[in-house]
């Protein structure tokens, strides 16, 4: 099954998969046909669409409402909630970003994202017997939102459990032991980003460069992506041709990060994606979204699967906390990211032809 994006070749489309066998009790064979549907979809498109993930709708009417509510507040009021760039907790306002420099790629107007969004994240207190780094896994900051926090941390644990079936799934594609990712992400500094896409009217420069958010991979190993059906996500495809993806109903987008692509040596695609929200009639037409990164333990060295080196490894072993480290420093303190020289490649490519 193959949902239709917008398309002019037709040969471009984000699968949807159903992983309820791994969710449930689906017996080998049920198991193995969504094995080797995620591991075609990993390694053509990088993207896909899972339904049968069995998140309560409950728990997704409470957060997106939660999120609403805390965007709607003034400007100066979810400022409060800014913390320092190197902690990747809080609120980021509007062109406080630039997610093209997490690839080393400057844009026309630096910082000019226009998302805002707010982050939570895995703190350090809930491993006590593990010394771990208090700026990766930083004490969240919770805005005085009624529900907010219970309701945020409700589809936290939901996007977490999810993505751990979701290695378990990768570990059955790629042939390894079930519980081989486990021992990487036991820990894991996963970060969940709620993403809002407006300006307030008069903030619309029409005739700039409009980005709601720049070009770029995600870093981690997974991501979870819980979107609202409005138009603006893009995904790059390997002819260098940006095309839109929006979710069938109920379904979350998955998409692989860096270190995946690192770990597979590119079996798997690391996805490039942007986001251009919808100019109706003047104005942006308003988006949400939520992504969870599940980025694996910082301490957790990188090094190619042994099935994945074929005639040499493209990567050297780097651990979780060095890779996210440049990574963030690009895109939320403006230190362009010297080493992702062949995704920003592509991207500038792309722009060349005026893709
Ligand atoms: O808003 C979206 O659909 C994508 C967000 C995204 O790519 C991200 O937060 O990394
Ligand atoms: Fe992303």
């Amino acid at each position: 099954m193959s949902a239709p994006v917008d398309n002019p070749a037709g040969t471009f489309s984000v699968p949807v998969i159903d992983i309820s066998p791994y969710i449930a009790n689906g017996d080998a064979a049920e198991r193995a046909v969504v094995a080797a549907q995620i591991d075609d979809a990993a390694s053509v498109v990088g993207f896909m669409q899972i339904v049968g993930h069995q998140i309560p709708s409950v728990v997704l009417e409470e957060f997106t409402a939660v999120m609403d509510d805390f965007f709607a507040l003034p400007i100066e009021q979810k400022k409060a909630y800014r913390t320092a760039p190197e902690i990747n907790r809080g609120y980021a306002p509007p062109k406080s970003e630039s997610l093209s420099l997490s690839l080393g790629v400057e844009s026309a107007n630096r910082m000019n994202d226009f998302f805002e969004a707010f982050n939570v994240g895995v703190e350090a207190s809930s491993y006590p017997d593990l010394d771990l780094p208090t700026d990766q896994y930083a004490t969240n900051t919770w805005p005085e939102v009624e529900h907010f926090q219970a309701a945020v941390s409700a589809y936290f644990g939901e996007a977490s459990r999810v993505a751990h079936t979701l290695t378990r799934i990768f570990a059955d594609a790629l042939d390894l032991p079930p519980d081989f990712f486990d021992g990487y992400t036991d820990h894991s500094v996963d970060v969940l980003r709620m993403n809002n896409y407006a300006l307030p009217p008069g903030d619309v420069d029409l005739d700039g460069e409009l980005t709601g958010m720049g070009e770029h991979t995600d870093y981690g190993i997974v991501t979870v992506l819980w979107a609202d059906q409005v138009r603006g996500l893009q995904v790059l495809d390997h002819h260098g041709i940006w095309h839109d993806v929006t979710p069938v109903d109920g379904a979350l987008l998955i998409n692989l990060g860096d270190l995946m692509a690192r770990w597979t040596n590119e079996r798997w695609t690391s996805t490039l994606h942007r986001v251009k929200p919808p100019i109706v009639d003047g104005s942006i037409e308003r988006r949400r979204s939520a992504a969870f990164f599940h980025d694996g333990n910082i301490d957790a060295m990188i090094s190619t699967l042994p099935s994945c080196v074929g005639a040499g490894s493209r990567y050297s072993p780097i651990t979780v906390g060095e890779h996210i480290g440049a990574k963030l420093a690009g895109s939320r303190a403006g230190q362009p990211n010297p080493y992702a020289r062949r995704e920003a490649d592509r991207v500038r490519q792309a722009m060349r032809r005026g893709l």
